[in-house]
């Protein structure tokens, strides 16, 4: 069966009060919020990278880093995937263009 962001939310909020010297989740929340960021970042540049290489299977690998650090900084900030799920839901439907139209009043 195919595990789920839902499946790796949880296991990363396990994690997290794991031993650092066995579990990456633990280390990395260890280092504090500052290095989740900063790995987030470096983790989207990559895949930026490989994306203009046209380098596929970069693009997915990097894609996965970059989906399993943000779920680590989402955990850090108290925040859930459903949380960002109605977000996205609360999107639907609203064309990105009309939406950033609608915001030049502003
Ligand atoms: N999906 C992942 C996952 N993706 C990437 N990584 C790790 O992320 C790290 C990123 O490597 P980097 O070289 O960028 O990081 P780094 O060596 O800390 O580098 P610095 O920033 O310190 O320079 C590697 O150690 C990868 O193994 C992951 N580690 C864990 N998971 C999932 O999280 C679960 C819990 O992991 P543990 O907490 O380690 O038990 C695992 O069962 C997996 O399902």
């Amino acid at each position: 069966m195919r595990a789920t962001l839902f499946d790796l939310e949880r296991t990363i909020r396990q994690r997290r009060d794991a031993d650092p010297d066995q579990s990456y989740v633990a280390k990395l929340t260890a280092r504090g919020r500052a290095k989740i960021a900063q790995k987030v970042g470096e983790e989207a540049v990559e895949t930026v990278i490989a994306a203009m290489a046209s380098d596929r299977q970069g693009a997915i690998g990097e894609s996965a880093d970059l989906l399993f650090h943000l779920l680590v900084l989402l955990v850090d900030l108290d925040i859930s995937l459903d949380d960002v799920l109605d977000e996205l839901d609360r999107r639907e439907g609203v064309s990105g263009i009309s939406e950033k139209a609608s915001r030049k009043g502003d």
